[in-house]
């Protein structure tokens, strides 16, 4: 069970590097991670398993936050409309956006963050991506919104991004141009 000890902080080197894309079809250990991980999510959301294990609340969770420098990701969440995403997915890979950008009105967190940091996050608005799922299928999904902004943060994550790399120091409330904002 994934815990929040297993996942390294601000500062480890696994956070800033590009993690190695994985062979597809998965082996048993990426498809077991995928799995652990996509648990770790669901165990952060239930409140009586957070609150046993002091679990921080995660829509989404990517390999290099646990030191393991691989583009693997896991996502849990329903958006606005109620649809759900629930998935592990590999080697994702966004193939094409929007020049229109999109940001959180209340910023972003990270698991990997011991602290909060203020300030818009400029994101593309709407992007597309392919990926290979748990069962070695390839996905194709076009996102927008909420969902798109969390599976820009995992993807960065796997590029060695981290989420206040992309805040604006001068003025971290500057409105991005072109952009739109997404309670
Ligand atoms: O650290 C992570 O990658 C997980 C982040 C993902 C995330 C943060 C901000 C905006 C989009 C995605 C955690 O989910 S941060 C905690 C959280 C929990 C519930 C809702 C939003 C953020
Ligand atoms: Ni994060």
């Amino acid at each position: 069970m994934i815990t929040m000890k297993d996942i390294v902080r601000e500062g480890h080197p696994s956070l800033t590097k590009k993690a190695a894309k994985v062979d597809v079809p998965l082996s048993a250990e990426n498809k077991q991670l995928l799995e652990d991980m996509l648990q770790f999510l669901k165990n952060s959301q239930d409140d009586e398993i957070a609150e046993k294990y002091n679990l921080r609340a995660g829509v989404g969770l990517a390999a290099p936050q646990l030191g393991i420098e691989k583009q693997l990701i896991a996502l849990h969440f329903e958006d606005s409309k109620g649809k759900k995403y629930s998935m592990g997915l590999a080697n994702p890979k966004i193939i094409s956006h929007s020049v229109e950008q999109a940001y959180l009105q209340n910023g972003e967190g990270c698991l990997s963050v011991d602290r909060v940091i203020e300030g818009y996050v400029p994101r593309h608005a709407r992007i597309t991506i392919t990926a290979t799922d748990i069962n070695d299928n390839p996905v194709k999904l076009r996102l927008k919104d909420y969902p798109a902004i969390v599976f820009q943060h995992e993807i960065d994550h796997t590029n060695g991004i981290m989420f206040f790399d992309r805040i604006n120091e001068e003025n971290p409330f500057a409105i991005p141009d072109n952009s739109i904002e997404i309670n």
